[in-house]
């Protein structure tokens, strides 16, 4: 199965490197100055349980270089970058290709639904803690490494099964889902929750918590977020709320979303892609969301200042 990873950065660079350690055939979709990055120096993952990982030389291909269809596209961008991703990986799309997309949120799906099918677009969701360092390189901050997909309308299809096999590497957990939008929304709360919880505090989960009215601040948002998957008929299963709540309430904890990293480092956010189309969900089914809204707004400062090059 020839796989077109696009995007390698935090999740398709790890991802992708899994894959290829176990002699998947991976080739990563590049643009060209990550193309030259990786060719000096080859592609890295350090932290967590990576010290023996040797550098890969990884198979690159540029958009304009693509001349046939992959089995199977892992999309592994920004949903910033959506449309110009979407643009470069026509013509790897063939009437056969499955495209399994790592972006939080949702509103993506439906972008891929219509340039591709239906057919071609499985839903997808990551659990992974990584980010890129100045050099490049993949630093894996967390244990967690789990591809979660499956089929847009539900069950275990032949090809999900089939596409499990392939997955199913050393160091990464693929769960086949027989109801992917599930675990899709479940993470899209989770994320909200952890970005607006870092980026209204200005801090990591422990620094928040540990201030009067911190530990309360995380539940409130989940609260919110939940509510809305619920209207839209998605609960967030209770032992994801659970787990969830853990996390965002975590003494001492130092994770951050790379949304918060995104904010503090100066950059353009995924604040549209998350909040803007989770709380204008909300509105439409009836959903009150004041935390929400507040971190949208503060989200939308930040993205006009970056925007007016501030
Ligand atoms: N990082 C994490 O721990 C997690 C991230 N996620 C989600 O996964 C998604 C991807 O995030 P992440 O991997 O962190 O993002 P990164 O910014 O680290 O990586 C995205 C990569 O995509 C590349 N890219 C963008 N557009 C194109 C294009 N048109 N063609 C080829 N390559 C392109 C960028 O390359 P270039 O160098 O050219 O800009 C970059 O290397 C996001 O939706 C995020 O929310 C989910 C769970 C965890
Ligand atoms: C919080 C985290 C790392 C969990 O997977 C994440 O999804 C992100 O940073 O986008």
């Amino acid at each position: 199965m020839k796989i077109l990873v696009v995007g390698a950065g935090a999740t398709g660079g790890y991802f992708g490197a899994l894959l290829a350690r176990a002699g998947r055939d991976v080739t990563f979709l590049v643009r060209p100055g990550r193309a030259e990055v990786l060719r000096a120096r080859g592609l890295r993952i350090t932290g967590k349980g990576t010290e023996d990982w040797a550098p890969l030389e990884p198979q690159l291909v540029l958009a304009e270089e693509i001349s046939a269809p992959y089995d199977l596209i892992l999309l592994a961008v920004k949903a910033t970058t959506l449309e110009e991703s979407v643009a470069a990986l026509r013509p790897a799309v063939g009437p056969s290709t499955v495209i399994v997309p790592f972006l939080n949120g949702l509103a993506h799906i439906d972008r891929l639904t219509a340039e591709f099918g239906a057919d071609a677009v499985l839903g997808g969701t990551v659990k992974v803690v990584t980010k890129l360092s100045p050099e490049g390189d993949i630093v894996r901050m967390a244990a967690m490494s789990q591809l979660t997909f499956g089929e847009q309308k539900g069950g275990i299809s032949e090809r999900v099964a089939a596409i499990r096999e392939i997955l199913d590497v050393p160091g990464l957990d693929a769960v086949a889902s027989p109801d992917v939008y599930e675990a899709m929304w479940s993470k899209w709360a989770f994320i909200v929750t952890m970005g607006a919880l870092t980026c209204l505090g200005r801090g990591t989960v422990g620094e928040v918590n540990a201030v009067p009215g911190g530990p309360e601040l995380g539940p409130a948002l989940l609260a919110e977020a939940a509510a809305v998957a619920a209207a839209a008929g998605h609960p967030v299963p209770e032992a994801d709320l659970a787990g969830s709540t853990a996390v965002v309430t975590a003494a001492g904890s130092p994770l951050v979303p790379s949304l918060y990293r995104d904010v503090v480092e100066g950059r353009r956010t995924e604040a549209e892609h998350l909040f803007g189309d989770l709380t204008s969900r909300a509105r439409q089914l009836g959903v009150a969301t004041p935390l929400l809204d507040l971190a949208t707004v503060q989200l939308r400062v930040h993205e006009r200042r970056v925007a007016a090059g501030g």
